[in-house]
């Protein structure tokens, strides 16, 4: 196995050093190391995704495991972990293993399977989560993502069933009857454009519900992309009550607006919608003080066909690996510590990830993702790595290039670009 001297690098902001990589883990030195010249590099945990979805099986055109997990290493990730909402739906041990092993093959990425609450995202019956558990993809994190667990019993029993295995349960919050029909954000700009809306209070109920549901249970609870302004004050009062609950923020919740939907352009479509300035300053001051936990993609591919239609008849959802710390960098500016626990060290701690967002000291593997804060780029969906383009950045300039990203001492990227 290679060993590498990242020379005149800078641990998470600090001052210029060497930083030795050995036998797949940080070392004090590393005889006839491979010199990569850092200088001027930032070096970050590697980042850790609690929400990607790959698509595989089922929509390989879209992403497959191999493509997302490049795509994940080049946005300086070195963990992600897969939504269920695949075809066949991730509700069993046998496919959660497939994902689990797909991913362990393409070895881009540590691929961590999420498995689904209810059998095919249905909502009527709990899949087998403890046989998904037990499996040798380990499955901790379950989630209907893409739908909301809306039947309170079902709910409640997902709830209390995870506990046995200290397991989470991650909500999609939206009340169903209060999003029918939804396009996009209720308010000012949906009026004006005449789209059918989705009100920032379909989210908030069911958080306010399941934040109850939780603390009642003594179980632990995650919501999925945050998005409004009145879903941060439910959570800051659950969390000062101490009720277990984590919660994560997109990159384009805290960037992007609902006026964007005046472009009819469906790039911007995507679930929960893009909200008002309001309450994506409200989301930027929740992440900043720790009211939401996490940064996570919701890296939501989709074919051309999907996408490039009607408003109406156009998939949710926006890619989000390869721009992620990007935006998240112009979006908090270069704290380097306060991203690096964001984007790493809490994911891995929620999700119980052991070897993913350490502190990079000696003995630590090497996980790790180093950032050229000086350069400036240019989106260009032509050159993501996804097998998807539905990015909302093509033509934006955003700060921030991920130089290079090692796997447990592997390099997946060097010069900013794919090592397979
Ligand atoms: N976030 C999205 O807009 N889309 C997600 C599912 C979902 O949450 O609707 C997808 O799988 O495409």
């Amino acid at each position: 196995m290679s060993s590498f001297v990242l020379r005149g690098v800078s641990v998470l902001g600090g001052a210029p050093t060497d930083l030795f990589i050995r036998d797949g883990v940080i070392s004090s030195e590393a005889p006839d190391a491979e010199i990569i010249d850092a200088a001027g590099l930032v070096a970050l945990p590697g980042l850790v995704d609690l929400h990607t979805h790959l698509r595989e099986p089922g929509r390989e055109d879209a992403e497959t495991v191999e493509t997302g997990s490049r795509a994940a290493a080049l946005g300086g990730y070195t963990a992600v972990f897969a939504m269920a909402n695949t075809s066949p739906v991730a509700d069993t041990a046998g496919v959660v293993e497939q994902v689990w092993r797909l991913g362990r093959e393409a070895g881009l990425v540590d691929v961590q399977p999420i498995g689904a609450v209810t059998v095919g995202l249905a909502g009527k019956q709990l899949a087998e989560l403890g046989a998904m558990a037990t499996s040798a993809a380990g499955v901790r994190i379950f989630s209907d993502d893409g739908f909301c667990v809306a039947d309170p019993r079902l709910m409640r029993r997902a709830l209390e069933y995870v506990k046995a295995f200290d397991g989470i349960i991650a909500q999609h919050a939206e009340e169903p009857r209060l999003t029918e029909g939804a396009q996009m954000h209720e308010g000012e700009v949906s009026t004006r454009l005449g789209l059918t809306g989705w009100p920032a209070v379909a989210e908030e109920a069911i958080i306010a519900r399941d934040v109850l549901l939780a603390e009642h249970v003594g179980s632990r609870l995650h919501v999925c992309h945050v998005s409004t302004a009145g879903s941060v004050e439910v959570l800051r009062q659950a969390k000062a009550r101490g009720v277990r609950v984590t919660a994560e923020v997109t990159p384009h919740h805290l960037l992007l607006t609902d006026e964007l939907a005046a472009s009819y352009d469906p790039v911007f479509k995507v679930n929960p919608p893009l909200r008002t300035a309001s309450d994506v300053h409200a989301l930027r001051e929740a992440l900043i003080e720790g009211v939401i936990d996490v940064v996570a993609t919701d890296h939501a591919p989709h074919a051309v066909e999907d996408k490039e239609c009607e408003w109406a008849y156009a998939r949710p959802g926006m890619v989000g690996l390869e721009t992620a710390l990007p935006v998240v960098l112009s979006v908090l500016g270069e704290r380097w510590e306060l991203i690096a626990d964001r984007m790493s060290r809490t994911p891995a701690k929620i999700a119980g990830l052991t070897g993913h967002g350490t502190d990079l000291a000696v003995g630590s593997p090497a996980n790790l993702t180093l950032v050229d804060p000086s350069a400036r780029r240019v989106v260009d969906p032509a050159e993501l790595a996804s097998r998807s383009r539905n990015t909302p950045y093509a033509g934006t300039t955003l700060p921030g290039r991920i130089v290079a990203t090692f796997l447990r001492g592997v390099p997946t990227v060097l010069d900013g670009k794919a090592v397979k």
